[in-house]
């Protein structure tokens, strides 16, 4: 179980609060979807619960245990836990997708790793597993730039699951794809969470999280104004976002 108490994060140039005390609780298995007007505070949040950004107050525990030091910074060990899937995932468009696959995400996988693109065996195998899970071997070998948005989403989330995060977020991971190709793209997510017991948390328009989700967060002017199971949003909910 994660635990968020209190998280406020401000932007450091103006000082502007972008989330202002938020707390919740969120376990394995769980789809969650942040939904909010634009500005609101989505991305941020994502951020700040993957551990990319520093934390300006908060505290944030698994099992108890502190995710972040007092500076509200976190280290490359729990970092690891967790992926952060943008927008247009940074692939390597040079690189095949397997390759891409095994050298993981930035803030995820050391740097000299990434850089060197040094794997065990065992890895490169562990990589292929993964492809073929998601129905992507026959994409092994191409190079990531040649790839459609769909499939590029689906080997990120392959990448983060290669390098064992256990929560993943991710930033509207099928804005700008057609309706075939994000079906997959959710499809894909929710299979982790429900075989893998992952837990996914995604910004994503409304209709897509009371379609895909188990739970939903309202967010509106970086407050969280919704927490509710996942299912269609009355009018008085659509309201508070
Ligand atoms: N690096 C930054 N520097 C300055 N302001 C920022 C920065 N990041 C976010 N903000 C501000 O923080 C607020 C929240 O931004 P955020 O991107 O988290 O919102 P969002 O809900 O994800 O928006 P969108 O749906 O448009 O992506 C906005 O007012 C934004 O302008």
């Amino acid at each position: 179980m994660y635990k968020v108490t209190g998280l406020t994060k401000h932007m450091s140039s103006e000082g502007k609060t972008i989330l202002d005390h938020i707390s919740m609780e969120f376990g394995e298995g769980e789809m969650i979807g942040i939904v909010g007007p634009s500005g609101s505070g989505k991305s941020t949040l994502l951020r700040c619960l993957a551990l990319r950004t520093r934390w300006n107050e908060g505290t944030y525990t698994s099992q108890g245990e502190s995710l972040i030091s007092e500076s509200g910074r976190a280290s490359m060990k729990n970092k690891s836990q967790f992926a952060y899937l943008e927008q247009n995932p940074q692939l390597n468009p040079n690189k095949t997708a397997h390759k891409n696959v095994l050298i993981g995400q930035a803030g995820q996988t050391p740097w000299w790793r990434r850089l060197t693109g040094a794997v065990r065996s065992d890895d490169y195998m562990g990589a292929m597993d993964e492809l073929e899970r998601f129905g992507l071997l026959d994409k092994a070998k191409v190079p990531a730039g040649k790839l459609s948005g769909g499939e590029k989403q689906r080997i990120a989330i392959c990448m983060a699951l290669v390098h064992g995060a256990s929560v993943i977020t991710a930033d509207e991971p099928v804005v700008g794809l057609d309706p075939h190709s994000a079906d997959r793209v959710l499809q894909t997510l929710k299979s982790i969470c429900q075989e893998q017991g992952k837990t996914v948390i995604a910004a994503l328009p409304i209709e897509l999280a009371e379609r895909w989700c188990t739970r939903i967060w309202g967010v509106a002017e970086g407050k969280l104004v919704l927490d509710v199971a996942g299912r269609r949003l009355t009018s008085s909910e659509k309201k508070l976002i």
